[in-house]
């Protein structure tokens, strides 16, 4: 029986793919795997038991990478899963920030009622007049997942689209189409876009990447869109910059004291992936990784073990191994296997950063004392045996 915890609400189209064999547990004490969306578990203590966090979603700002690679707690992703519904919202956020569509339904709630509403209506929607996208510059900083679909989607609406990403995946140069303007420097996003929305990972290298410098460098009246996360940009900068009227509107995705409230904001509860589709998709596919990983010691999806992949484990035993990445790890494997003379129907072992895995599959079903004396090897981080 395998038990697994929710941090999270998570979709029941995707829990109810874990068949009778797992458990949900109130609590992570005795979980063999963690469920997650946004909850912050950077101070939380990870049991021992636990061996893989899914995070049905795509920023895993919020997770430890490194502190549970050490605890040899492998960390996926659901890369692409919300991104078609955080896309729509961008485009709602680009239309909110053009018209004043928010003004004119307050105006009308405030007016509810009275009988010449429709007369006043007409004589005062010139206050919410706005401008319309097609035929506008968008800049897209970061290509990947949600992006590219940006990027695309807003082409279709006429606009004319600029993209800056310097490690674009191969997927996504695909999915891109061939109007869209690739830059090469940021600047040029900066100085020439009138919309400009971000779509990068939060992390060390990312964080306050739009302050003063970048916001001096757009048109006057730009628009900017943070859909991914706040600490990408510097806010105080962008709050100064709506203030002297440099920067027309900030939209955000992410409430906080700086920005709530604030004129010139538009902030959204971090609605960006909450739709039914997206937090269908999203839960399927983490729970698709967590089977995957307990059962069969597949690695897909991971943000902080490479990906590794046996194919369905059959009826030999499989020995999985998390490690550190450096030499003769193998060569200590095999000799302990070689020591009982067990004999190796495949191996296959990958690497990433300071980190690898060893996947082998043993012809044998007795495996007693294996996992302790491969546990024993220094850099060894987790060892398990399916059978
Ligand atoms: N608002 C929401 O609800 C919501 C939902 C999903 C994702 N997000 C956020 O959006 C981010 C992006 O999501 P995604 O699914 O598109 O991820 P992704 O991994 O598919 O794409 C990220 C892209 O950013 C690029 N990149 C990295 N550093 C860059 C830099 N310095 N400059 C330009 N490009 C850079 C990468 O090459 C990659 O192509 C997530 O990390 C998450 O923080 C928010
Ligand atoms: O789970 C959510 O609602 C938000 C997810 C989003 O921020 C993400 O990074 O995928």
């Amino acid at each position: 029986m395998y038990k697994y915890h929710c941090l999270n609400a998570i979709s029941k189209s995707g829990l109810d793919i874990f068949p009778e064999t797992y458990e949900a547990q109130e609590t992570m004490e005795y979980a063999d795997a963690v469920l997650v969306r946004s909850a912050s578990m950077h101070e939380m203590e990870f049991p021992l038991c636990l061996k893989a966090v899914a995070r049905a979603g795509a920023g895993v700002n919020n997770i430890p990478l490194e502190a549970c690679a050490e605890r040899g707690i492998v960390v996926f992703n659901t890369p692409g899963a919300n991104a078609n519904g955080v896309k729509e919202l961008v485009i709602a956020g680009m239309l909110l920030a053009s018209r004043d569509i928010m003004g004119g339904i307050e105006w009308v709630k405030a007016h509810a009622g009275e009988t010449d509403v429709a007369k006043r209506a007409e004589k005062q929607k010139k206050e919410f007049a706005g401008c319309e996208i097609e035929g506008k510059r968008l800049g897209v900083i970061g290509l990947g997942a949600i992006g590219a679909l940006v990027a695309n989607a807003a082409l279709h609406l006429g606009m004319e689209v600029y993209g800056y990403d310097p490690y674009l995946s191969v997927d996504s140069a695909w999915s891109l189409s061939r109007h869209i303007r690739h830059v090469k420097d940021v600047n040029e996003i900066y100085s020439q876009c009138d919309y400009i929305t971000v779509h990068v990972p939060a992390s060390e290298n990312t964080k306050g990447m739009i302050g003063k410098d970048a916001v001096q460098k757009m048109k006057d009246g730009a628009v900017l869109l943070n859909f991914a996360r706040d600490i990408l940009v510097d806010e105080q900068d962008v709050m100064d910059a709506l203030e002297n009227g440099k920067l027309k509107k900030y939209v955000t995705d992410f409430p906080n004291p700086q920005t709530a409230g604030k004129d010139g904001v538009i902030v959204i509860p971090h609605l960006g992936a909450s739709t039914e589709e997206s937090e269908e998709n999203c839960a399927k596919m983490a729970v698709k990784e967590i089977r995957e990983y307990l059962e069969n010691g597949n690695i897909r999806n991971s943000v902080n073990y490479p990906d590794c992949d046996m194919g369905k484990r059959g009826s030999n035993a499989r020995i999985t191994i998390l490690h550190h990445n450096v030499p003769n790890m193998i060569g200590q494997f095999t000799a302990i296997l070689a020591g009982r003379d067990l004999n190796i129907a495949d191996l296959t072992n990958k690497s990433r950063g300071k980190y690898a895995y060893t996947m082998i599959d043993v012809d044998a079903e007795n495996l007693e004392g294996v996992e302790k004396d491969i546990e024993k090897i220094r850099d060894v981080l987790k060892v398990r045996i399916i059978s």
